[in-house]
């Protein structure tokens, strides 16, 4: 896959690959982390000094975060103020230095930069696949603008498309029967499977999965395009044992997407290429 980007923008982060001055660079071969890691980059663009900042989860937010980081310790960025997603983003960005607070002392952000699970045509989204979409909502729906990074394989038709899971944060509490009730009211969607998320502990990780905030999550693996989504979100919503589902609607105000052709950068409203 050879890429029409700036090699030595990459070059520059794999000092294994650095050429000597006279030689052009050798053309370059990008793997899902190097284009994870330009979206990333690119988004972090956007930041200024004195934001209050969304620190999104993931591997893609990954390279977001540690960019900020390394923009402070150079003194490129001052007076940043981050509100990480996730227990695994803070102990990250507390390694990096990246002051911290939350949305009780910060109730309105500047910016949050996430990766994202799939993209729809509409900017529509699925996050939560690192179980982390609860903290994710509350946060990125809290801010005056949320750029999401991805690298071209997020990029799906419609909500579901990817056959991966869209997940559901549930109360552990009998969540056998959410699980089922989510099963019934997607029938009126497509239909579903719904599984309990496992990997939690236990010698095999057969124990369920739990969230940062103490839940369980319910993985709805689709079967065909939902249709409405809104309706479907206010549906899954209405169920008790809910507490939060992984589709960001309406959410991203813009995407960037890297990708074989180069970063195409998605706004609610237009696109651009460059
Ligand atoms: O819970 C996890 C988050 O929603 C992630 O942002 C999402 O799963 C994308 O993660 P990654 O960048 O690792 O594909």
């Amino acid at each position: 896959m050879a890429l029409a980007y700036d090699p030595l923008f990459i070059a520059s982060e794999r000092s294994a690959l650095d050429a000597p001055p006279s030689t052009p660079p050798p053309p370059m071969i990008l793997t899902q982390e190097d284009l994870k890691r330009i979206a990333a980059y690119k988004a972090v663009d956007f930041v200024e000094s004195g934001m209050v900042l969304g620190l999104g989860t993931g591997s893609t937010a990954r390279h977001a975060v540690a960019r900020i980081g390394e923009l402070l310790r150079q003194g490129k960025l001052s007076d940043i103020v981050g509100i990480p997603t996730s227990k695994k983003t803070e102990e990250q960005a507390l390694s990096l230095g990246i002051p911290l607070s939350d949305l009780d002392a910060h109730p309105v952000i500047d910016l949050s930069i996430d990766g994202a699970d799939e993209v729809d045509p509409g900017l529509n989204l699925v996050k939560g696949r690192g179980g982390s979409l609860l903290r994710e909502k509350m946060i990125e729906g809290a801010s005056k603008k949320f750029v999401v990074i991805v690298d071209e394989s997020k990029m799906v038709k419609h909500i579901g498309g990817s056959r991966l899971a869209l997940p559901v944060e549930v109360v552990p509490f009998c969540w056998r029967f959410t699980a089922e009730k989510l099963r019934e009211v997607m029938e009126g969607y497509g239909g579903c499977e719904a599984r309990l998320r496992l990997g939690g502990g236990g010698e095999r990780g057969e124990e369920a999965f739990v969230t940062d905030n103490g839940n369980y999550i319910v993985d709805m693996y689709l079967e065909k395009d939902m249709g409405d989504l809104n309706e479907v979100s206010d549906a899954i919503l209405r169920l008790p044992g809910v507490v939060e589902h992984g589709m960001f609607l309406g959410m991203a105000s813009t995407v960037i997407v890297a990708g074989e052709l180069g970063v195409k950068i998605k706004n609610k409203h237009s696109s651009s290429c460059f």
